[in-house]
């Protein structure tokens, strides 16, 4: 059965630009009840807060500052998401940062921030909170998490332990005990801010890196396209499901082998 948008309330983290502040766009646009905005970033924040009251009305969209990495500041905005909405049904844990010369930042956000936010989705929030049987936690991790990327060793490995995350959190076990539904993305390029960065690499070793993945990705997409994908993600991808996203294609859904396969008889 599809998971209906329409009168559920959303809490996405990286929201206040790039692809969370899309994905909350795409969201509205199908009837979401209100959504909140979580990011460090207050500036940008402040003003998709506005925008997004601006265009779906008024007291659909909340800004909360928030570092992720920090439980008790993340959790503060699950609370605040309660008071306000009085139901939470959908966790975006999309905040994340890169590239490699800021390596131990990325550590911190994307490994130890979405842990905060599948804890305090699964076990606390999304479990009591949702407003029908179902609740859905959708995770932002990337193509690098399903492959190797020599131009950012640490980047892609924090982007794998996603994976991990979803496949572990993604078990019927889980879903039993909480009714969350555990999915998640994995774009190519995007054309966001987090490309306009000057701490691409871990050091000068790595230059001449980037040759080596020129093809894989030329074609950067929009962000409108990959939140698009990620709506219907939340409505009907199953329980601990991987979908790429790239080039600006429909999504595809990607499969880790069983390890017996590659036994030798
Ligand atoms: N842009 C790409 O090419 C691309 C490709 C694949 C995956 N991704 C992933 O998509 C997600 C969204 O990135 P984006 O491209 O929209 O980048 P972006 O830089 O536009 O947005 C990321 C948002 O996360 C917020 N953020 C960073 N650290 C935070 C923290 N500690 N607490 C709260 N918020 C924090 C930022 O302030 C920003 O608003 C990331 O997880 C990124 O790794 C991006
Ligand atoms: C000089 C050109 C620079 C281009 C940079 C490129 O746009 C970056 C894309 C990445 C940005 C964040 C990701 O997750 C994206 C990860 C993409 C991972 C691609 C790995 C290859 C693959 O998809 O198998």
């Amino acid at each position: 059965m599809v998971f209906e948008i329409r009168n559920k309330v959303a809490l996405i983290t990286g929201g206040a630009k790039g692809l969370g502040y899309n994905f909350a766009k795409a969201l509205l646009s199908k009837g979401l009840k209100g959504v909140t905005l979580v990011d460090i970033n207050e500036n940008d924040g402040i003003l998709a807060e506005k925008e997004l009251n601006e265009i779906y009305g008024n007291d659909k969209a909340l800004f909360v500052k928030c570092d992720i990495t920090n439980y008790a500041e993340f959790e503060e905005a699950f609370q605040r998401t309660i008071k306000k909405f009085h139901q939470l049904d959908i966790l975006a844990n999309n905040a994340g940062v890169g590239f490699d010369g800021i390596w131990r930042k990325e550590i911190d956000v994307n490994i130890i921030g979405t842990i905060n936010g599948f804890i305090l989705g699964m076990d606390h929030y999304l479990n009591k909170y949702k407003s029908t049987n179902e609740g859905v936690i959708i995770a932002t991790s990337s193509t690098a998490g399903l492959g190797g990327y020599a131009p950012w060793p640490v980047y892609s490995a924090t982007k794998f332990a996603i994976t991990g995350m979803v496949k572990s959190w993604g078990c019927q076990f889980h879903y039993q005990r909480t009714g969350v539904r555990v999915v998640e993305v994995c774009p190519c390029a995007i054309a966001t801010d987090l490309l306009n960065t000057d701490a691409f690499s871990l050091s000068p070793l790595y230059e001449g890196s980037m040759e080596t993945i020129k093809n894989e990705v030329e074609q950067v997409q929009k962000p409108e396209h990959v939140a698009g994908e990620m709506v219907k993600m939340v409505e009907d991808a199953p329980n601990g499901s991987i979908w790429v996203v790239e080039a600006g294609e429909p999504a595809f859904e990607f499969s880790l082998p069983k390890r017996e396969i590659f036994k030798k008889e």
